[in-house]
């Protein structure tokens, strides 16, 4: 990483290059069309976590992370995410980026093993992956605030919304808030992880709930959640929903943890 650069950068300067060698031609919207009444309608995630117990959770299936090294590196999709489903995740989130090792494999192993939806956790940039994520089976995708210009932001939303897909907008901070639902997102999230330092803090969380409104749009607490502790605060918040990984794939029992955190 270059002394300026942030990690994100990073990863987004090696998606850039990683789509030089994929892009495909335009396709048109007749053609969208056609890939589009081929495919299974997304599952709703705003329904998924809108009703219930709050907060309702988005389990990650993640085999390792820049931040914290190897995870869970031969975890078996299908059982995780049958265990995480079992202890009441209302979602799945699945990385498919090659700094995770992930894959979308393990998104359509996943899709295909439970019935909430799927969020496709990526590093999107360009409306080739909006489409990919959509046929490989993805319910939701994650924009970033901080990787897409307002214009970008906002066609990329309006894209994947003409998919079916919903977007999980994910913000850093009050000016990133104000930006993601300036490009239209419903279901914004707050992501406590510093991508530059990598430090997390569980207060940026809290610090910034107020500048969601509660009606018409869900909030989701998203990263470095490690304890019950930790949810009840989030809870108290008034956080909608949590997004969590590490804690559970580092776990021996990641259903038997992901009902811990959740419990009433
Ligand atoms: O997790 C990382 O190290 C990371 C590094 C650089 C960019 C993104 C990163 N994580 C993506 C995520 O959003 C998290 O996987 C997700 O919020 C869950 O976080 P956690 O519970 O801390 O695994």
């Amino acid at each position: 990483m270059s002394s300026e650069a942030t990690y994100l950068d990073d990863i987004l300067a090696a998606k850039r290059a990683e789509l030089e060698t994929v892009r495909p031609g335009n396709t048109s919207w007749q053609q969208l069309d056609a890939l589009l009444a081929e495919l299974p309608p997304c599952r709703d995630l705003w329904g998924a976590l809108a009703g219930g117990h709050k907060p309702r959770a988005i389990a990650e299936f993640k085999r390792r992370s820049p931040s914290e090294g190897p995870l869970r590196e031969s975890a078996d999709p299908k059982h995780i995410a049958s265990l995480y489903v079992a202890a009441g995740a209302a979602a799945i989130s699945v990385l498919t980026d090659r700094h995770f090792d992930g894959s979308f494999e393990d998104l359509r192993t996943v899709r295909a093993a439970v019935s909430v939806p799927v969020l496709c956790k990526d590093f999107i940039i360009s409306r080739s992956q909006i489409i990919r994520a959509r046929q490989e089976g993805a319910d939701a995708i994650l924009l970033i605030v901080a990787a897409l210009e307002p214009p970008m932001l906002r066609d990329l939303h309006n894209f994947a919304t003409d998919l079916g897909l919903q977007c999980l907008v994910e913000a850093h901070d009050d000016h990133e808030v104000e930006r993601a639902m300036a490009a239209g997102a419903k279901i914004v999230g707050l992501n406590s992880r510093n991508l530059q330092t990598f430090e997390v803090d569980l207060d940026n969380i809290i610090r910034y709930r107020p500048d969601v409104p509660r009606e018409g749009f869900l909030y989701v607490g998203e990263s470095g959640i490690q304890d019950r502790k930790d949810v009840r605060r989030l809870r108290a918040a008034g956080v909608d929903a949590i997004l969590v990984g590490s804690v559970l794939m580092r776990s021996e029992d990641p259903g038997a943890k992901l009902a811990e955190l959740i419990a009433p």
